[in-house]
């Protein structure tokens, strides 16, 4: 069985649900990989990067090997969802492209009472950037194997390959 290798980042101000989202994904992904009817089988590698704000000074090495990004806000944080435009605008300029293939993600939903970012602004965002967009919380498992699945679907079409069936392993 043959991989194709997909390398991806999540990137986000402090405390937003990086590490939370990916240990969720990793754990609820596990069974599935024993799927014997897999026609496309996509090794990840996923880098849980430590948290940015707007002062922190891009580590080129974000923008090398990636295939794609997660960039993650909290619903719950203003600050969370201004310091991702910012993440957005230096990793274009690191990487020298007017696109690349992001989803944006605004987690912690089932912290309904303390939303400060509206969905609706979420998506303008992720629109302006030709990008996904998904609320998800890490805590009760909502939309997080989404987020992946979605992310591998548009670098593949990205890549013109339009594959309907996959399945992934992480390492
Ligand atoms: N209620 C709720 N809490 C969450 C959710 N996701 C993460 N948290 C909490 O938010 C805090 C930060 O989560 P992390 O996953 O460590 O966040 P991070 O973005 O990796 O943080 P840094 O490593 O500082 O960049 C922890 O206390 C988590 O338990 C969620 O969906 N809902």
């Amino acid at each position: 069985m043959t991989y194709k290798q997909r390398n991806l980042a999540m990137m986000g101000y402090r405390s937003v649900g990086k590490s939370s989202l990916s240990i969720q994904f990793v754990e609820g992904q596990f069974v599935d990989s024993y799927d014997p009817t897999i026609e496309n089988n996509y090794e990840i590698r996923l880098v849980d990067t430590a948290g940015q704000d707007e002062y922190s000074i891009f580590p080129a090495q974000y923008s090398m090997d990636f295939h794609g990004y997660v960039l993650v806000y909290s619903i719950t944080s203003q600050r969370s969802f201004e310091v991702i435009k910012i993440i957005y605008e230096k990793l274009l300029d690191m990487m020298g492209k007017a696109y690349v293939p992001v989803v944006l993600v605004g987690n912690k939903t089932d912290l309904h009472q303390e939303r400060a970012v509206p969905m609706e602004e979420g998506r303008k965002l992720a629109d302006s950037w030709k990008a996904q967009f998904l609320e998800t919380s890490a805590k009760q498992n909502e939309s997080v194997n989404d987020v992946f699945s979605l992310l591998i679907a548009q670098i593949e079409r990205d890549n013109g390959n339009t594959s309907e069936k996959s399945s992934c392993t992480i390492s």
